[in-house]
C-alpha cells in the first residue's frame, strides 16, 4: 500500500490461532477505499493461512468504525472512485467475510456506525462494550445503507426496531444492542479482545452459534404482517418529511429483501445506493455534514495553537425566557451557574423557568429525578455582584437597551476577576456601543443563542476587531460542551443570522401589500421545508420583538428596508400574535392556528399608507415565485454577510441558515442551495423585481459580480477576499 494510502487493515496472529485485523483510520476508523481493500486482502490472507483459525475484527484507539468515509462520497459523485456494483457488500462482506469458512468476531468499543455497523453484522457474532454506539445514520446524509445493513439489520433485531433504528439514524448503546439481538454479548473494554477472540474460537469448535445474519429469518414477521409494518412506516416518513424521497427507496429495499430473498435485497440495496449518492439531497445533507464540522475551524483563531481555558462557573444576568434557557443548557453541563435579577419576585421567576425546563425533561422521562436535584443544585440566584468575583465568564441576556447594557458592562469590568470572559446575548445591538465605557474590549464577546436556548442548537459567538482569539477559543470550547454547533461571526447589527432573516419578513410583507395572500405563502415556504411559514413565525415570536428587531435594522439599513405599517397596525389593535390569541391566525386554547378574515382590513390599511397597489401579478403567483421571491433577497443579505467578512466563509452561513432559521437542511443551507440554482438567475430575478417593486430586491455588489462571472456565489475568489 502506498505511502499516500487513507488508512488501512493490520493483522496480527496470536498463539491462540485468533487473527486480529485492526481498522486504522484516524480520528474515527471510517472505511475508505483502501481500508476496505486492505480488510479484503487481510481476511483473504488469514483464509489461506494455516496457522489461523478464526478471526476477530476491531478498530484502533476504542473506535470500531464510524462508517464509510463521508469524504470519499465526492470521488463517487465525480465518477472518479466508483467500484463495481456489489464489490464491498457482496464480494467483501457477504462472499469474503460472512462465507468463510473461519469464523469472525467484531469486537466493538466507541462507535459502530453505518458502514462500521455493516462490517460488524457480516461477522458471525458482535461483542461489544456499554458505552459503544451501534448505529445505520446513512438516512441522514441523503442515502441508505449500502453494505447490507438494510438485510442484516432487520434479520437481527425484527423489522420494526430496525426501521426505526434507521429512519430515526439514532444509534443505541451496548446494553440495548445486546437486548435486542444486535450484539451477543457487553463486556468491560479491557475485556474486549479476550472475549472476541475466545468467542471466535468457540464458535468453531460449536460450542456458540455460528450465524450468517443475512440468512437469519426467526426475527423477520410473517410477509402480511411485515407487509403492514412496512405500509406504517412509509406513512410515517412521509408525513415527517415530505419532501425526501430516500427513505421511502430505504423501505422498498428492504422489502425487496423480505419478498424475493437476502440477496435480491442486498442487489436492490446496491444499486439504490448508487442513485442515491448522485442525488441533490445527498449532495446537499453531506455538505451539511462537513460544514457543521468547519464551523470550529476559524482562520486566525484556533489556527493559533490556543488551549481553551477553564471556565467553571458562569454569570448570568436575567432570568427571562433567553437567560433562563441559557441557564437550563449550562447546567446540563455541568456548568456553576448564578443567575442574577434586580428584585426578588423577577429572581424567583427566573428560576421556576429553569426548574420547569428541567420538569419538561422529567416528564418526558428523558432525565431522572435524580438527575433534575442534582442539575439544579448547580445553580445560585443572586441580586448583587458579590458572588461575580470568582465568575469565568458572565453571560448579559436583559432587555435590548443600549444604555442599560453599557451600564451593566461598566459594572462586570468592576466586579469580575480579570481573566473573566464578558459575553453578551444581545441578537442587535453593536457589541462595540455595548462596551464603550469599558476598557475591556479584549474580552467582550457576543453570545447570541436562539430561543428556547436550551433547545436550539445554534450559537453565534460574535468578535469585534478587539476581542482577542484566546476569548473566541474559550467560548467555542463552552459551545462544544453545552452541545451547540457555533458560528463565529463579525460584529454588526443583527449578525449573520438575524440579518438573513429579516429581509424573509420583509418580503412576505411586500408581497401581502401588494396583494398575495399571507397564508398562501405561509403554506407555499412551509411546503419548501421551513419549519413555518413567516407570518406564522411573527406570531411566535411575538410583535413586540419583531418591531424591535425590525426598527434596528430600518435604523441600520434604511435604503434596503422596506417599511411596512402592517405589524404595528395590528399591534396597536392588541393583536400582538400567539400569546394574544391574535396575530395574523386566530389561536385557540391549544395553540392551534386558524385563518382570521378580518386580517383584509389591516392589509388594506397599511397598504394605503405605503401608498402601493394590488398587483395582478402577485395576486397569482406560483409557488416558485412566491419561494424566490421571499428567498433571494435572503440569498442577496447573505452575499452582503459574506462581503463584508461579517462570516468568513459561504458554509457557516449555511450552516447559519440550517440552525438558525430552520432552512432545511437537504437544501443544504442559503448559500449552497442559491448556487445550485446560479448566481446569474438569481441576479436576474432581483434586478427584474427591484425596477418593479423598489431597492428592496436591488441585487448586491458581491452578487452582481459573481454574476457576471458566472461564478459561484460560496467560491472566495482572490478578488472576494481582499474586500473581506
Ligand atoms: C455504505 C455505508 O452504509 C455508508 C456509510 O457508512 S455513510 C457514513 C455513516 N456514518 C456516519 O454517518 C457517522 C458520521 N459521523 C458522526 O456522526 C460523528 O462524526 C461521530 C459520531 C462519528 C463522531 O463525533 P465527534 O466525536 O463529535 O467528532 P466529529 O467532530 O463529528 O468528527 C471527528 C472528525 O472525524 C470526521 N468524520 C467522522 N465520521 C466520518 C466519516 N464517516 N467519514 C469521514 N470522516 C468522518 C469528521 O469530519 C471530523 O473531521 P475533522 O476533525 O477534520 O473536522
Amino acid at each position: 500500500m502506498g505511502s499516500k494510502a487513507k488508512g488501512r487493515a493490520v493483522m496480527e496472529v496470536g498463539a491462540d490461532g485468533v487473527a486480529v485485523i485492526t481498522i486504522v483510520h484516524p480520528p474515527v476508523n471510517s472505511l475508505s477505499f483502501d481500508v476496505l481493500n486492505s480488510l479484503k486482502e487481510n481476511f483473504d490472507q488469514a483464509l489461506r493461512r494455516d496457522d489461523v483459525q478464526a478471526i476477530v475484527v476491531t478498530g484502533e484507539n476504542g473506535k470500531f468504525s464510524g462508517g464509510f468515509d463521508i469524504s470519499a462520497f465526492g470521488g463517487i459523485q465525480e465518477g472518479k472512485d466508483r467500484p463495481k456494483t456489489g464489490f464491498v457488500s457482496v464480494e467483501i462482506l457477504s462472499d469474503t467475510i460472512e462465507a468463510a469458512r473461519k469464523p469472525s468476531v467484531a469486537a466493538i468499543d466507541g462507535l459502530a456506525l453505518g458502514g462500521g455497523l455493516e462490517v460488524g453484522m457480516a461477522c458471525h457474532a458482535r461483542i461489544s462494550t456499554t458505552t459503544a454506539q451501534l448505529g445505520l445514520p446513512e438516512l441522514q446524509l441523503g442515502i441508505l445503507p449500502g453494505f447490507g445493513g438494510t438485510q442484516r439489520l432487520p434479520r437481527l433485531v425484527g423489522l420494526s426496531k430496525s426501521l426505526e433504528m434507521m429512519l430515526t439514524s439514532k444509534p443505541v448503546k451496548g446494553e440495548e444492542a445486546c437486548s435486542l439481538g444486535l450484539v451477543d454479548a457487553v463486556v468491560s473494554p479491557n475485556e474486549l479482545l479476550n472475549t472476541a477472540r475466545r468467542w471466535a474460537l468457540d464458535i468453531l469448535e460449536r460450542r456458540r452459534p455460528w450465524i450468517a445474519s443475512l440468512y437469519k429469518t426467526d426475527k423477520i414477521e410473517p410477509l402480511g404482517e411485515a407487509r403492514e409494518i412496512l405500509k406504517f412506516a412509509r406513512a410515517q416518513a412521509q408525513k415527517r418529511a415530505p419532501n425526501l424521497n430516500h427513505p421511502l427507496v430505504c423501505i422498498d429495499v428492504i422489502e425487496e429483501g423480505i419478498v424475493s430473498g437476502p440477496r435480491a435485497g442486498l442487489w436492490k440495496e446496491a444499486q439504490a445506493f448508487e442513485e442515491l449518492v448522485r442525488s441533490d439531497i445527498a449532495k446537499s445533507l453531506i455538505h451539511i455534514f462537513f460544514a457543521q464540522r468547519g464551523t470550529t475551524k476559524v482562520p486566525g483563531v484556533t489556527d493559533l495553537g490556543l488551549a481553551p481555558r477553564q471556565v467553571k462557573k458562569v454569570a448570568i444576568l436575567g432570568g427571562g425566557l433567553m437567560g433562563s434557557g441559557i441557564a437550563t443548557a449550562l447546567i446540563l453541563s455541568n456548568y456553576h451557574v448564578i443567575l442574577k435579577e434586580v428584585n426578588e419576585k423577577f429572581l424567583e421567576a427566573g428560576i421556576g423557568r429553569v426548574k420547569a425546563n428541567l420538569q419538561s425533561r422529567v416528564k418526558k422521562g428523558n432525565m431522572t429525578q435524580e438527575k433534575f436535584e442534582k442539575n439544579i443544585s448547580l445553580l445560585k440566584g443572586s441580586l448583587d455582584y458579590e458572588s461575580f468575583k470568582d465568575v469565568d465568564m458572565v453571560i448579559e441576556a436583559v432587555i435590548e437597551n443600549v444604555s442599560l447594557k453599557q451600564q451593566i458592562f461598566a459594572d462586570l469590568e468592576r466586579y469580575c476577576p480579570p481573566h473573566c470572559i464578558l459575553a453578551s446575548n444581545t441578537s442587535t445591538i453593536d457589541l462595540n456601543l455595548i462596551g464603550e465605557k469599558t476598557r475591556s474590549q479584549d474580552r467582550i464577546v457576543g453570545a447570541h443563542f436562539f430561543s428556547p436556548a436550551h433547545v436550539m442548537p445554534l450559537l453565534e459567538i460574535v468578535r469585534t476587531k478587539q476581542t482577542s482569539p484566546q476569548v473566541i477559543v474559550d467560548l467555542l470550547n463552552v459551545g462544544k460542551k453545552i452541545k451547540k454547533t457555533p458560528v463565529v461571526v463579525g460584529n454588526c447589527t443583527g449578525f449573520a443570522v438575524n440579518r438573513m432573516f429579516f429581509p424573509y419578513t420583509q418580503a412576505a410583507l411586500l408581497l401581502v401589500e401588494r396583494g398575495a395572500d399571507v397564508y398562501q405563502i405561509d403554506k407555499v415556504i412551509t411546503k419548501f421545508g421551513m419549519p413555518m411559514g413567516p407570518f406564522r413565525l411573527c406570531d411566535l415570536v411575538g410583535f413586540g420583538v419583531a418591531i424591535a428587531t425590525g426598527s434596528q435594522f430600518v435604523l441600520n439599513f434604511p435604503k434596503r428596508t422596506y417599511k411596512s405599517m402592517l405589524i404595528p397596525l395590528m399591534q396597536e389593535d392588541k393583536r400582538a400574535g400567539e400569546t394574544s390569541h391574535k396575530g395574523f391566525y386566530l389561536y385557540n386554547d391549544k395553540r392551534k392556528a386558524s385563518p382570521d378574515p378580518e386580517l383584509k382590513k389591516y392589509i388594506e390599511k397599511s397598504r394605503n399608507i405605503s401608498g402601493v397597489a394590488i398587483d395582478p401579478k402577485l395576486v397569482k403567483l406560483q409557488e416558485k415565485d412566491i419561494v424566490e421571491m421571499i428567498f433571494f433577497p435572503v440569498v442577496n443579505e447573505a452575499c452582503r454577510v459574506l462581503a463584508e467578512g461579517i462570516a468568513v466563509k459561504a458554509a457557516d452561513l449555511d450552516i447559519s441558515a440550517v440552525m438558525g432559521m430552520g432552512f432545511p437542511p437537504y437544501r443544504g443551507g442559503i448559500i449552497f442551495w442559491a448556487d445550485s440554482l446560479g448566481s446569474k438567475y438569481i441576479y436576474s430575478r432581483l434586478d427584474e423585481w427591484s425596477k418593479l417593486y423598489g431597492d428592496f430586491f436591488k441585487p448586491c455588489a458581491y452578487l452582481a459580480e459573481r454574476a457576471a462571472k458566472g461564478t459561484p456565489l460560496s467560491s472566495t475568489s482572490a478578488q472576494a477576499k481582499s474586500r473581506l
